[in-house]
């Protein structure tokens, strides 16, 4: 169902309610209400007025009803005045609007700004008598509820109304899906323009030192990381890894272990990872690594790591033998997916995550299919420089909330991979084969892409599904413009590796195949000759 009002506004007195809600309402062309003047209007005179002649607990009861009936019935933007969300039935009345999908911004102000404005208003009768002092025992009590109450926090130092009101509106239409589940600490993966600015909301206050780890073609987007985690007053280290699979060694995790140890970094302090998947993954290993686990942020800025690498909690990293041997299972404090960074992705690394986003579509989603074939061509021809704003950004972020739940999914409830989770590897027992004998320079999700043909082509011969389900997986990837076949090794080769996959038990191989679109099953020791027959149909 959707929620209205479009958002409601709450924050301290002088937060600039009242002036950046109307400007958001005039950016979205929405209409604005504030509850104060609505109230004026209720009680036919002025609340300076109405609280001298009837006190303070009968304005709290008009202001709860008049709160109320517009969380019922106004389809704009709303403020509330500075006290209210301090009386419970408002509390109870914005818990049900936020379960509704409802958004809360807390506007929150540098103190110092908002006492300005405050006492420049004047008119205000709980900051009678010494206004600072007041406003600030207020702030004590209040900025806690608020907290509590509202499910959006931004933070305007310094910013103008139409910067805060841009800030409001991105971080209002991202998208959040909840990671939790009985063996995880809850964490939010928020979607959207302007992700990133949650950043210091998500480390919090504990840690002082920040190790930010990112590749150097990222580096505009982890300049701004940089930026937004001195603003919170964290002290930064600059970490550039080498880009792609060169990043996740033991040589270089051992390189930043050596300067966390030099750098004093202790448990209290983080890991922020910024970049693709590979980023992410050894971001991820420093961090579970690291005195045996520090809190760590991932900021995906590939489709592949947005969607997949940055959210389920595996990290890792390659050995000569193989992808990923070496890693644990260690969960986010929080994923920040923030869209803007897509702007610089270049099209073939797009298309590539397009291979995992197929995928859940393939194993839970099927409506990720129906949207793949509506948008096939639009998304085969991504192009960062025109992708913001354009009609393509709501479609990718449908089709990472939708990957992301997925992916949620199975994570949940098997964290550490005994069963249910398996089921995300589909695609990748052959993929990962393939990865490695083209000594990586085969993208992971083109890889995945030509595995799940493979998987596929493997559960038509054992009768789990018919041809039809298999040429789908051809005329869909290949639409989107991934690779559907394979000739760069022998079966012997891809064999041998198969039989290092992490699903694999003694001598015995474990696929994950399908028995119908969206639907999973494993697929243990089939005959040798039936995996051969499936390597050789992918092949050219
Ligand atoms: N942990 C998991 O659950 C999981 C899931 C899926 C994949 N992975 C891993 O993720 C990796 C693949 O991720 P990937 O596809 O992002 O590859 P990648 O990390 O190698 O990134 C691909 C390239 O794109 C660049 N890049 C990323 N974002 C950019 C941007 N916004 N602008 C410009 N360039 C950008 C990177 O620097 C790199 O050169 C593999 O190592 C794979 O094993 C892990
Ligand atoms: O999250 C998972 O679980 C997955 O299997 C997701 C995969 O898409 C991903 O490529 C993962 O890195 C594979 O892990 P591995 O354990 O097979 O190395």
């Amino acid at each position: 169902m959707a929620a209205h009002p479009y958002a409601v506004i709450l924050g301290m007195m002088g937060a600039g309610k009242t002036r950046v809600g109307k400007e958001v309402a005039h950016m979205l062309h929405l209409p604005f209400a504030d509850a104060d003047a609505e109230i004026e209007r209720e009680v036919g005179m002025k609340i300076p007025a109405y609280f001298e002649k009837y006190g303070e607990p009968a304005f709290r009861d008009v202001e709860a009803d008049v709160i109320a009936d517009f969380l019922e019935d106004f389809d704009g933007i709303f403020s509330l005045g500075g006290g209210a969300p301090m009386t419970p039935s408002t509390q109870r009345e914005l818990a049900t609007y936020i379960e509704r999908g409802g958004k809360v911004v807390y506007l929150d102000a540098d103190p110092q700004e908002a006492m300005e404005r405050a006492n420049r208003g004047g008119g205000r009768p709980m900051l009678n008598g010494d206004a600072n002092a007041r406003w600030k025992k207020l702030y004590k009590q209040r900025d806690p509820v608020f907290h509590d109450v509202s499910n959006v926090h931004v933070h305007t130092r310094g910013l103008t109304p139409q910067g805060a009101a841009k800030k409001v509106i991105d971080m209002v239409s991202q998208r959040i899906v909840h990671v939790n589940g009985a063996t995880i600490e809850p964490y939010d993966v928020a979607i959207g323009e302007g992700a990133m600015n949650r950043l210091v909301d998500v480390l919090g206050t504990k840690p002082r030192k920040i190790a930010l780890i990112h590749t150097q073609p990222v580096q505009r987007h982890s300049d701004r990381v940089r930026a937004l985690l001195r603003q919170g007053g964290y002290e930064v280290s600059d970490i550039v890894i080498p880009d792609a699979e060169p990043g996740k060694t033991i040589t270089v995790a051992n390189g930043i272990w050596e300067r966390l140890g030099n750098e004093g970094f202790t448990r209290s302090d983080a890991v922020v990872g910024v970049g693709g998947g590979a980023a992410t993954d050894l971001a991820g290993f420093v961090a579970a690594t690291w005195m045996r686990g520090i809190r760590y942020v991932n900021c995906p800025t590939s489709l592949l790591a947005m969607v997949d690498a940055s959210t389920g909690g595996k990290t890792g990293i390659n050995t000569p033998q193989g992808k990923n041997l070496v890693g644990s299972f260690y969960t986010p404090a929080g994923v920040l997916a923030d869209m803007t960074t897509l702007a610089s992705l270049p099209n073939d690394i797009f298309i590539e995550g397009l291979g995992e986003v197929a995928k859940s579509g393939f194993i839970r989603d099927t409506e990720i299919l129906h949207i793949l074939e509506e948008h096939a061509s639009e998304l085969k021809n991504f192009n960062g420089q025109t992708f913001l704003g354009s009609p393509l950004e709501e479609v990718v972020a449908e089709l990472i909330e939708r990957t992301v739940k997925v992916k949620a999914y199975h994570v949940s409830s098997d964290l550490k991979e005994k069963g249910l989770r398996e089921f995300l590897n589909y695609g990748h027992t052959l993929g990962h084969a393939i990865e490695k004998l083209e000594h990586f320079r085969w993208r992971h999700g083109n890889a995945v892409a030509v595995g799940m043909v493979y998987a596929a082509e493997l559960a038509n011969i054992m009768g789990l599904i018919d041809r039809d389900v298999v040429d789908y997986h051809r005329s869909l990837l290949s639409s989107l413009g991934l690779p559907t076949s394979w000739n760069g090794g022998s079966f012997e080769d891809v064999l041998a590796l198969m039989h290092r996959d992490k699903k694999a038990r003694g001598n015995e191989l474990r696929f994950v195949v399908l028995d119908s679109i969206g639907h999973v099953v494993h697929l243990d020791n089939p005959p040798v000759e039936d995996v051969e027959e499936a390597f050789r149909r992918i092949q050219q």
